[in-house]
């Protein structure tokens, strides 16, 4: 009996997402089928450009188990996908939602266990009228639409190495301070903390909370929102039985010695969260999205346009994502 698949939604078709497809069935192993959402000509002319010899089977969720010990499968969409490499079209944008939509349905009605999602294009989407900031928010959205509740998709950056949450993410640095709220927090914090212990298996996760402004605001004289917001907030968690910390100072958080102090950083925006988990394992994190009702992973990389369609991309943390999924949906 083949393992159920994993579905891999496209991404941005223009982007590294469907040749890091092709180098991954390169790479395959048999315990660990996986079948594309994507157009299956644009597959047959990526893996020629890039000189990938790839057999691309167009089949349906419920044959490409048995399709991927001997092709790529692609599931292929209704929606157009035909772009060139490094050329993104708004055209294709349809397609791009349509991969993701179809994957999250596959997951709910039992034809895949998880999904990893390629890299998508923000703002081509924003241009076809795309609502949400990113993967992260749509997904909290179709897991309501198809499990129901109010499910509040976190994002998490992980790797062996270091695992950080961005408590706000794909808004301005000057909406910061504003957006941030003791109750963001504690939300973030606890959703964090449960999807630790249950999907990764830590019992007891320790959380250091980063400060927002320098020197966690240096007692006030450097800002007062860790007064103000942060420092209740990691009180609250404490009082709720989470083992927090914080706010700590954001610059001495992610040496190897404070790195050994926690499971996870907390972080009050995008790139303080995201620099350092980069700066330390580009090629080994994975983007996890924690609070949903199903396993989703995506490489910590966006679409690499200046890679697209050269075969020069590395495909590490792309396979990092489906080693992940497969961990969290066993
Ligand atoms: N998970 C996602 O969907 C996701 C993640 C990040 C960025 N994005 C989107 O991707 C687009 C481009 O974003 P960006 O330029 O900020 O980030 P990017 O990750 O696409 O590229 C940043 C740099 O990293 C390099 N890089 C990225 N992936 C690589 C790989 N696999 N191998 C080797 N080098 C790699 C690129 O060549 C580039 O120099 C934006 O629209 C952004 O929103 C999407
Ligand atoms: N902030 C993420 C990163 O840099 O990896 C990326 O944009 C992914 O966001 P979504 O998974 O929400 O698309």
């Amino acid at each position: 009996m083949s393992r159920l698949p994993i579905a891999v939604s496209m991404g941005e078709p223009a982007g590294v997402g469907p040749e890091l497809a092709l180098m991954a069935w390169r790479r395959r192993t048999p315990d660990l089928p996986f079948y594309l959402l994507a157009d299956p000509a644009l597959m047959r002319e990526r893996a020629r450009l890039v000189g990938l010899d790839v057999p691309i089977e167009a089949t349906d969720e419920a044959g490409a188990a048995t399709a991927f010990t001997r092709a790529l499968p692609v599931v292929p969409l209704d929606n157009a996908a035909r772009v060139e490499p490094g050329q993104p079209d708004v055209a294709a944008a349809a397609a791009v939602i349509e991969a993701i939509d179809r994957g999250v349905a596959a997951v709910h009605d039992g034809l895949a266990r998880a999904l990893v999602t390629a890299p998508i294009m923000k703002e081509v989407l924003y241009r076809a009228g795309f609502a949400h900031p990113g993967h992260t928010e749509y997904l909290g959205v179709l897991a309501q639409r198809h499990w129901g509740g109010e499910p509040e998709p976190v994002m998490m950056i992980w790797s062996e190495l270091v695992a950080v949450v961005p408590v706000t993410v794909h808004i301005p640095l000057a909406a910061v301070p504003s957006a941030l709220s003791e109750d963001l927090i504690v939300r973030t914090g606890t959703i964090a903390a449960a999807d630790l212990r249950s999907r990764f298996g830590i019992a007891s996760p320790r959380l250091a909370v980063a400060g927002l402004n320098p020197h966690a605001g240096e007692g006030g004289a450097l800002g007062e929102e860790d007064i103000r917001i942060v420092a209740p907030a990691v009180e609250r968690l404490r009082r709720a039985g989470i083992d927090a910390r914080g706010p700590l100072p954001a610059d001495t958080l992610f040496h190897a010695r404070a790195r050994r102090g926690y499971d996870v950083a907390l972080c009050m925006y995008h790139d303080q969260a995201l620099a350092p988990a980069k700066a330390l394992a580009f090629d080994e994190a994975v983007n996890v999205t924690l609070g949903l009702p199903f396993v989703r992973t995506s490489p910590d990389h966006g679409t690499a346009f200046d890679l697209a369609g050269t075969g020069r991309a590395d495909p590490s943390s792309f396979l990092a994502a489906l080693t992940l999924a497969d961990r969290l949906s066993r």
